[in-house]
């Protein structure tokens, strides 16, 4: 008995397969410049970055209270007060037997004193101080170096600078560092029937909605965009664009033709001019993917589809850019959700449907289509939270099956 694999399309690449072979293709091409504190959210750091300092850099207080000796404790003990030490006003003396200083949260711990007794734990009278109920030794005190040794490494080459690094980066002291040259990318929309938005649309027109998705896409990857606007299905201009932008940009994204149309020449002038790597995939949206190199410039062929566009952007051209800039990508979090209604499904290509996933009464987690999943329906996509990961050669899922999925929130789409 013979068996027919419905699975593998013929000339369709698995997805990870081909993302790993495009990935094998490309290498870190921006060189790295130095940059001021304020100028570097967003950025991808050039070196490892070492503790110059312990932090905290002197044994301090957690808590507003007394700093004493954990020896003279004994029930009903009375310890003087000899002074006070503010957070950058120390005390300069020493705490000796049967003696206590007022401390406040972050001031330094004096020279003798070992623990801090938070002030609602203790009674005072006159300048005599009475710590109350079980107190541990060493209890309220931040050691040096507990958060970091001098000499420790902070962050790896390779981390995106987000608002709670840079708090860590200045908490060093440091107000310079070496990051990678923002990435150029030149990005344009193929389509004789797309108008740029404010334009009257004419017979069979729509407006670009996929070079303007893009570009904020980019941006918010800290990526300098120079936008060639919209080229016509013409083979000569998408010919002229595609030498130029290789000329003038680190790499090159296009949206639209792609597929196999009589005015698809995107794949054709790629051909002509550079080299594929690879061109349709096994995956839905965005099949007709196309990557390849003009010189040396990498060359993200997007379908003009939105959604297909949108969805290739964030599953090959993102960790595509990460490599181009030396970009760690945090290790990718995927969660198990119950599909709170059934979910058409064809075998034969990896399906990233969009849904919305929510916490149900229960606790447990619950996904349901943000909308149709068709390829043009870009309204779904911007409501959506999550793609749902259904795998290659599965079917339809089931109302109640256990379904895997990625969130999609708070990234930079
Ligand atoms: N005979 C076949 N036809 C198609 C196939 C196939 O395998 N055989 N694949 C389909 C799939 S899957 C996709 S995805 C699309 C991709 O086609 P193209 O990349 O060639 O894109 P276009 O034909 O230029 O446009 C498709 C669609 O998207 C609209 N579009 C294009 N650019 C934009 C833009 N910048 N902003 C908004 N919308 C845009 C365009 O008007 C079309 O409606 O091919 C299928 N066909
Ligand atoms: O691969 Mo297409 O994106 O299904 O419409």
């Amino acid at each position: 008995m013979t068996t027919v694999d419905h699975c593998n399309q013929p000339g369709l690449r698995p997805y990870l397969d081909a993302r790993q072979d495009m990935l094998a293709q490309l290498d870190l091409i921006v060189d790295s410049e130095l940059v001021g504190l304020e100028q570097l959210s967003n950025r991808i750091l050039a070196d490892d970055i070492r503790s110059p300092i312990d932090v905290p850099s002197f044994a301090n207080s957690a808590m507003d209270g007394y700093a004493l000796r954990a020896a003279d404790l004994q029930e009903g003990v009375a310890l003087t007060l000899v002074g006070t030490s503010l957070a950058g006003q120390p005390f300069n003396s020493r705490v000796a037997a049967g003696e206590c200083v007022r401390i406040m949260t972050g001031a330094a711990l004096p020279l003798g004193a070992d623990t801090v007794v938070m002030q609602e734990h203790c009674r005072s009278e006159h300048n005599l101080i009475y710590p109350q109920g079980t107190i541990s030794e060493g209890q309220n005190v931040r050691l040096p170096a507990e958060d970091l040794a001098q000499g420790e490494r902070v962050f790896a080459a390779g981390t995106r600078i987000n608002a709670r690094v840079l708090a860590v980066l200045s908490s060093l002291g440091l107000e310079q560092l070496y990051v990678r040259r923002p990435l150029t990318v030149a990005l344009l929309s193929t389509g004789d029937e797309l108008k740029s938005p404010g334009e009257l649309l004419g017979p069979g027109e729509i407006y670009d909605s996929n070079r303007i998705g893009i570009h904020a896409m980019l941006q918010r990857l800290g990526v300098t965009v120079i936008d060639y606007g919209i080229i016509k299905d013409d083979p000569e201009q998408i010919r002229s664009a595609f030498l130029k932008a290789a000329n003038e940009a680190d790499a090159i994204i296009t949206s639209g033709g792609v597929s196999v149309g009589d005015a698809d020449y995107t794949k054709q002038v790629l051909e002509d001019v550079g080299r594929i790597g690879f061109w349709k995939l096994a995956v839905k949206p965005g099949k007709p993917f196309a990557f390849g190199h003009i010189n040396d410039s990498p060359f993200f062929g997007l379908p003009g589809n939105p959604v297909s566009a949108a969805v290739t952007f964030h599953l090959l051209v993102r960790p595509a850019l990460a490599r181009l800039t030396g970009e760690t990508l945090p290790a990718p979090v995927t969660l198990q959700a119950t599909a709170m209604m059934a979910f058409k499904k064809s075998p034969g290509r990896m399906d990233f449907q969009r849904g919305i996933v929510s916490t149900q009464p229960d606790g447990s987690l619950g996904v349901v289509a943000a909308g149709a999943q068709s390829s043009g329906v870009f309204s779904a996509m911007a409501t959506a939270n999550c793609l749902l990961h259904l795998e290659q050669d599965r079917g339809n899922v089931a109302q109640g099956e256990q379904v895997t999925l990625e969130l999609i929130d708070g990234l930079y789409w």
